[in-house]
């Protein structure tokens, strides 16, 4: 080897740094008005495919309110109006030319309360299948049974898909409406606090499921419980009176909140 290998230095190998996952779905300049309450003021939010952004804020912050206007629950009553952008895949859903069908099946939301329909348990997963796809029975059957080993509950409802879903304990219910709402087949997931009816051990499960779910899907979260935004999210964004205070890592919120009052939030000072 001679001096002059010696004089060149070595290149210097970039530090890989993690891909960003594409943006999924985003709000642009979003307001929303409860009659003359301006609930949601001009919020920009990108939401990472893939992964799960917690909503966190106190009471009354307008998460909810956020979150159903990402699948425009709200066109269903009168005096309320969004303004802005909610791009789903770079289209804004908000634009009343965007078909509900498309939205309903791309967008599919967990409500706080399990909601199962008065039906079977396989009903309660075909029902929505059926308005969206022509199936027959075999193909049914395999996508019902899909839809409930995704939500974790095939092996506690295999022998007893004839029964009614409103016979299953609260857990096991709001599983079901997972179902209901994976069945679809949808890009997105809105989950309305969907553990605070439950008890520990449901809670727990619906959290692992959620960890295993974001494989597939893009889901959006809301939760009073900071341990659980920690837990389960990959994003965090911190609401206040409407407003997005501030939106980040999870890790680096929880840690390094840039914010006094996200600080003040999940330190429980106030809220
Ligand atoms: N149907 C409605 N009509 C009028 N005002 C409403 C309606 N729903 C919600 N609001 C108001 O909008 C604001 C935001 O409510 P929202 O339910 O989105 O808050 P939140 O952060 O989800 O609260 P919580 O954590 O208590 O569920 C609140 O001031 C609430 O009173």
């Amino acid at each position: 080897m001679n001096d002059a290998h010696l004089a060149v230095a070595p290149p210097v190998r970039e530090a890989a740094l993690p891909e960003a996952p594409p943006i999924k779905i985003a709000a642009r300049g979003l307001n929303f008005w409860y009659d003359k309450f301006h609930a949601v003021k001009n919020i920009d939010l990108d939401i990472p495919e893939k992964r799960v952004t917690a909503l966190i804020g106190p009471s009354g912050c307008g998460k909810s309110t956020l979150l159903r206007v990402f699948n425009r629950i709200y066109a269903l009553y009168p005096k309320l109006e969004a303004k802005g952008q909610v791009l789903l895949d770079g289209e804004n859903i908000l634009d009343p030319a965007y078909p509900m069908n498309r939205l309903r099946s791309k967008v599919g939301m967990v409500f706080q309360k399990p909601v199962p329909f008065p039906m079977t348990i396989y009903e309660n997963v075909a029902y929505g299948i059926r308005h969206h796809e022509r199936l027959n029975k075999a193909e049914m059957d395999a996508r019902v049974e899909q839809a409930l080993r995704q939500a974790a509950l095939w092996d506690e409802v295999k022998d007893k898909l004839k029964e009614s879903g409103l016979g299953l304990s609260g857990g096991q219910q709001q599983r079901l409406c997972i179902a209901r709402a994976v069945a679809l087949k949808p890009d997105v997931l809105l989950l309305d606090e969907p553990t605070s009816a439950l008890d520990p051990i449901s809670t727990g499960r619906i959290e692992q499921l959620v960890e295993e779910l974001k494989q597939q899907f893009t889901i959006m979260i809301v939760t009073h419980n900071m341990q659980q935004a920690a837990r389960v999210s990959d994003y965090t964004a911190f609401m206040y009176l409407g407003d997005l205070i501030e939106h980040g890592a999870t890790g680096q919120i929880f840690s390094n909140p840039g914010k006094q009052q996200t600080e003040d939030y999940i330190t429980g000072r106030f809220g």
